[in-house]
């Protein structure tokens, strides 16, 4: 085995859907599904990351897929240990004398404990010196908002299991709020839609692939459709439906304007210097779900605010929290 004095400092992101490594001094290097397959005594780890996912909704009876963060929170501690070891292991090849510093991303608005079961998992997974992060915050160092400084950022923050809305100054949180409810539960509403609506029982993969390359909140898109392959719930047999993309907007809908809700909300309690930036500057959009078509469209309308967002919103929080890894005096400024 390998064997280093010093062990690299690292961040992760821990998200419900994907995990990110981001590698002092290299960037981002791990970037896989946060899956994990067991066997049936839920005792040995058989696959993780991208191996695992493929394997969902076609196990037998002697594996199962699990996901050990649900809804941004931790279920399971001694899985998302074996996790997190898993991707330390794969930064820190060898042994070292010296545990490694670790960022750790955490969705806005988790609870003390929850905070300790992070940190609980991520000590016991070998690291030294960690230093929680909160999404939001992340989020808007990677989009590069200058979080540090005196002016207000309004931040919305889509992703698998939660969503979030942050007002953010001076590095910190000024007012916020979360739901969690993210694309795990759009891709579930699609699903019920199939059962429903087309008598046809469809896996999470194939939900999650609908809402990506065919959900819309759009009027122009309305007529865009797609094949769907299932089994039919009447005979049991595999079977391909089509489906309209204005026919899903009834999963999507509710969503967005408990999402919109939640913005108004977050802003009635925002102080009016901060107000002011945000109504000059607009509200950035964070999270891959920020992505599904016509959803930044409908918030901005429903809000009367313009939106602006990265190239690639699902690093935000993972680079942001390499940045905090790079620089951590900066993000320690105007914080206990
Ligand atoms: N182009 C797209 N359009 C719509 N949804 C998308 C798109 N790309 C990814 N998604 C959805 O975004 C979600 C993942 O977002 P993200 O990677 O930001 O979540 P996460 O950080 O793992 O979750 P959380 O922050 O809730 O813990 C998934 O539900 C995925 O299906």
């Amino acid at each position: 085995m390998k064997f280093k004095m010093i062990a690299t400092d690292f961040a992760i992101d821990l998200g419900t859907s994907n995990i990110l490594v981001y590698k002092k001094g290299e960037g981002l290097i791990i970037n896989e599904p946060s899956s994990l397959v067991l066997d049936e005594n839920h005792t040995k780890v058989i696959a993780v990351g991208q191996q695992a996912k493929d394997m969902l909704g076609k196990t037998h009876e002697d594996i199962q897929v699990v996901k050990p963060i649900k809804n941004g929170v931790i279920t399971d501690f001694n899985l998302t240990e074996a996790m997190l070891n898993y991707f330390f292991d794969k930064v820190n090849v060898g042994f070292s004398l010296i545990q490694p510093r670790v960022v750790i991303v955490i969705p806005s608005g988790i609870t003390d404990i929850q905070k300790r079961a992070v940190e609980d998992a991520a000590l016991h997974a070998g690291s030294r010196d960690i230093i929680l992060v909160d999404e939001s915050l992340a989020c808007a160092y990677g989009m590069n908002l200058a979080p540090n400084e005196p002016k207000g950022i309004l931040l919305i923050n889509m992703g698998a299991g939660t969503s979030q809305v942050a007002v953010i100054s001076l590095n910190g949180i000024v007012v916020s709020s979360t739901i969690n409810k993210g694309g795990d539960y759009l891709d579930e509403k699609i699903v019920d839609y199939f059962r429903e609506e087309k008598s046809l029982e469809i896996g999470k993969n194939t939900a999650e692939e609908v809402k990506i390359k065919l959900a819309s909140l759009k009027v122009k898109d309305g007529n865009n459709e797609m094949e769907v392959n299932g089994k039919d719930l009447n005979d049991s047999r595999p079977n391909t439906v089509k489906v309209l993309s204005s026919e899903l907007v009834t999963c999507i809908l509710p969503f967005a304007d408990e999402v919109c809700e939640m913005v108004l909300a977050t802003l009635e309690k925002t102080p009016p210097e901060i107000s002011s930036d945000i109504k000059k500057n607009g509200f950035a959009l964070s999270g891959s779900l920020s992505q599904l078509s016509g959803l930044a469209e409908y918030i901005e309308k429903k809000i009367g605010l313009k939106s602006y967002r990265s190239e690639d919103p699902s690093k935000d929080a993972i680079l942001g929290a390499g940045q905090i890894l790079e620089d951590p005096d900066k993000f320690l400024q105007y914080r206990k």
